[in-house]
């Protein structure tokens, strides 16, 4: 019971034996009740009869062992009671703690109060509490002056109460215990505000990086050479606020997208970022999935005309043929044609003397638009294009790995960067042993791509993560998008950045099923990553484990998945599918044991992976860099841009032009996967350590580019697109990769017919969904955004996507 709860005047209360047996106190209160009563005994001395210590004791509990006011009370009260007056009421009266149940009445109501019977107390049960007349009053306490602050105990400082001093204690003890938590991920703390540069995404990084810091600092055992072309992986996550590290790491994760386009970065602090991270996990489900799953049935129909012919009408792929709005391929198309020619485009490039970016054009502008001037850079050092094609560096690619929620994406991932090196033993048993303490033991693996506390504690994957690891071809960059509808947007910036794509199918029974139909996010993400771009998948039939690695279902998965992808555009010579158990780690890197998978002879999903051929790179195009990130690193703080080069190329001392805040910076150095590199061409995700630059004028999804070849910002632009729903002058959220901005529809131009391209119908009312048209699109609130002609958009609406397509002008 509280002691607030006693009463001092109460003769009846019985406290030595109640003092004996459960007084409730800790030693430290046992040791100064016997330094207060000491205090006391001294100040009131011997004089005052009928005084025993068991009175000052509780007195001394009473008063929180404040000497000064138990010494008050019981002169007052003793000398009093030599009187023969009554009790000395109290001057005013609060209640203290809340009302009585009105089962308590009588019983722990009464405590102290001896005579009173249930009735009494039962008097004031529903009267106001500011008019209890007091002789009613059942649990009052003579209002006390204002807690000073200070020591218990008195130390000369200010003083405060005991319980105030306990929490304080048991604060500090959380302080202590939670830097404590923090030391086995290298000594750092997380979420580490104030030493931080006020970079809103660095919260999250801290995050990210935590684990990894671990993996990167501790000693990589040399990984086995299984499949007998894995290398070591190179340490991934590097955590940029170490200061006394590496100067430049790869950024984790990916800015939110939540944030507004306002230049304001530095007030985006991280308990603002957590707070929206917290919010976004939170947001209400109701109008977001109710709209999410109204719509799913439209979203559905999108698939009975989806076919591969409209696919290639959007994307370009049938322009020759194609009349009026088509007369020109994608960007895509004209890059894949340009590097089919390039073979190399870069070897005659170096004979033409054209290796500066002045030529070389592609062969594929037969039918495209004449391209635009070529850039000049000042004075290069280096001559990039020539370097790029003498040198024998490997290929670098990303994929973006998709699938319906719970899949088993992470884990896959996990297995891929456990088995190959990335990361130790160490790492995955401390994980192992977090997760098995909140329940989650599964989870394991997928812990070391899910690193924020929502994510692990949720087990489910909130925005894209990024890892690496490489073969003797290949450096791979993962990009695991989150597989919850709510977390579509990020999933589109993963997707932006990707060559290809694995698409992970959860193979347990009734799991696809749920994935692939009405509501699963299997169809919702394969169109995305088309309508993006990504030509490629690798379909990894996960957890077969589940199923006893029946053949029947992987079967029955591989002909429906098969179908649909076709549907949705993919050629069957880019489709690949590979049973696998991420869990298990069978037929991920290491080939399943005889007999396992006795139906299965095709190769494991890493060497699927390596069977990627070597991806064409526009880098003859005027330099297009897509920021993913801004932060500070490096021994001197220096300001970092993380991001992907979409075209094009640059090197050290390069000047660039920011946009849309048409802001100059200059590129200090060049780092590729931790290493200091001269230049950078098309397909490398780089971070350039720059100067020049005012942080609160770039942000992620901004472009770089080169000043002789700048990109002009768009406030509106004609799209062609794809409707995944019916559109009509509506508002819509543009996204291109994180570039996340609010727009509309402002105007519907006309519709195209699907088999061969040709306009049906101008001016429409409303485009149906499935249909191809051309519409306007405008900015809301008039903000340009880096985009231009040839870039691929998506249209989002209530939380849904809505359609996809290429700016055309
Ligand atoms: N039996 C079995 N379970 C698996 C396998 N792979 C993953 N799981 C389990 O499936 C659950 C979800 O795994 P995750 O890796 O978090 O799934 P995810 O697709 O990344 O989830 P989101 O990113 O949130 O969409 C976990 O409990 C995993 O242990 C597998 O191969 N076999």
């Amino acid at each position: 019971m509280p002691r607030h709860k006693t009463d001092l005047s109460a003769e009846s209360y019985d406290y030595d034996d109640d003092y004996e047996e459960d007084d409730g106190m800790t030693e430290d209160d046992r040791r100064q009740m016997k330094a207060a009563l000491k205090q006391v005994r001294q100040t009131i001395g011997g004089d005052i009869p009928g005084v025993t210590d068991a009175d000052i004791e509780e007195t001394l509990w009473y008063y929180y062992f404040d000497v000064e006011k138990a010494v008050s009370y019981i002169l007052k009260k003793h000398t009093k009671a030599s009187k023969p007056k009554p009790a000395p009421k109290p001057k005013q009266v609060v209640v203290a703690g809340p009302a009585p149940k009105k089962d308590d009445v009588g019983q722990g109501f009464g405590y102290g109060f001896g005579a009173r019977t249930a009735v009494e107390a039962g008097y004031f049960l529903d009267a106001p509490w500011g008019n209890v007349p007091t002789e009613r009053l059942g649990c009052l306490i003579e209002q006390l002056p204002p807690v000073k602050m200070g020591l218990v105990g008195g130390s000369g400082g200010p003083k405060t109460s005991k319980l105030a001093a306990l929490a304080k204690a048991r604060k500090e003890k959380k302080l202590a215990e939670a830097s404590g938590a923090a030391e086995p991920t290298g000594g750092k703390p997380l979420g580490v505000t104030k030493e931080r540069p006020s970079i809103s995404l660095l919260s999250r990084l801290s995050h990210k990086s935590s684990a990894s810091s671990v993996a990167s600092t501790s000693p990589s055992p040399t990984p086995e050479p299984s499949a007998g072309r894995v290398t070591p992986i190179l340490t991934t996550n590097t955590n940029i606020n170490d200061k006394d590290k590496t100067p430049i790491g790869s950024p984790k994760r990916l800015q939110d997208l939540d944030q507004p386009r306002s230049p304001v970065v530095e007030e985006e602090k991280c308990d603002l970022k957590a707070f929206k991270e917290d919010l976004a996990l939170k947001a209400v489900p109701s109008s977001f999935a109710t709209s999410m799953f109204g719509s799913r049935l439209e979203f559905e129909a999108r698939f009975l005309w989806a076919d591969t012919k409209t696919f290639d009408i959007l994307t370009g792929k049938e322009a020759a043929k194609v009349q009026q709005g088509f007369s020109g391929p994608s960007p895509d198309d004209v890059v894949e044609t340009a590097q089919k020619g390039m073979g190399g485009a870069k070897a005659k490039a170096d004979k033409n003397g054209q290796a500066d970016g002045k030529g070389s054009r592609d062969s594929g502008a037969k039918t495209a638009p004449s391209p635009p001037p070529s850039p000049k850079l000042p004075k290069a050092k280096i001559d990039v294009l020539k370097a790029y094609g003498e040198s024998s560096e490997k290929d670098h690619v990303n994929f973006v790995v998709v699938g319906h929620v719970d899949a088993g994406k992470s884990t896959l991932m996990g297995r891929i960067l456990y088995d190959t090196g990335a990361v130790d033993e160490r790492t995955l048993q401390k994980f192992r042993k977090e997760a098995e303490q909140i329940g989650k033991g599964s989870f394991a693996l997928a812990w070391v791509l899910d690193q924020t506390h929502e994510e692990r504690s949720r087990g489910v994957t909130v925005d894209v993560a990024v890892n690496k690891f490489e073969t003797e071809k290949t450096v791979f960059t993962i990009l695991d998008a989150p597989g919850h509808k709510d977390f579509v947007p990020n999933m589109i910036a993963g997707a932006a950045r990707a060559d290809f794509a694995i698409l992970v199918i959860d193979a347990s029974t009734g799991a696809f099923e749920a994935g692939f139909h009405l509501r699963g996010q299997t169809k919702e993400h394969t169109l995305l990553i088309r309508s993006m771009g990504v030509h490629r998948v690798i379909v990894a039939v996960n957890k077969l484990d589940s199923v006893g690695w029946d053949g029947a279902r992987f079967e029955e998965i591989k002909q429906q998945m098969a179908q649909f992808l076709s549907n949705a555009g993919f050629n069957e010579k880019d489709i690949a599918f590979v049973p696998c158990s991420g869990l298990e780690g069978i037929n991920v890197i290491k080939k399943p044991e005889e007999g396992v998978i006795p139906w299965y002879t095709g190769p494991t999903l890493l060497e699927e992976l390596d069977i990627t051929t070597k991806y064409a790179r526009p880098v003859d195009k005027p330099l297009r860099l897509t920021v993913s990130d801004i932060f500070k690193g490096g021994a001197q703080n220096q300001p970092t841009v993380y991001g992907r080069i979409d075209s094009g190329y640059l090197q050290e001392g390069d000047v660039l032009l920011s946009v849309p805040n048409k802001e100059q910076v200059t590129v200090k150095s060049i780092v590729i996967n931790d290493e200091p590199r001269p230049w950078a061409v098309a397909g490398h995700n780089v971070n350039l350590q720059i100067s020049g630059f005012d942080e609160l004028h770039l942000r992620a999804g901004d472009l770089l580019c080169h000043p002789t070849s700048p990109l002009q910002p768009l406030k509106c632009f004609q799209l062609k697109l794809l409707a995944f729903e019916t559109l009509t002058p509506m508002a819509v959220d543009i996204h291109r990769g994180h570039l996340h901005a609010p727009g509309r529809i402002s105007g519907l131009l006309q519709t195209y017919d699907k088999s061969n391209g040709t306009v049906t119908k101008k001016k429409p009312r409303h485009v149906a969904a499935g249909n191809l048209a051309s519409v306007m699109v405008e900015l809301v609130a008039g903000a340009a955004i880096p985009v231009e002609a040839g870039m691929k958009i998506v249209l989002r609406s209530n939380g849904q996507t809505v359609a996809a397509g290429i700016i055309e002008k």
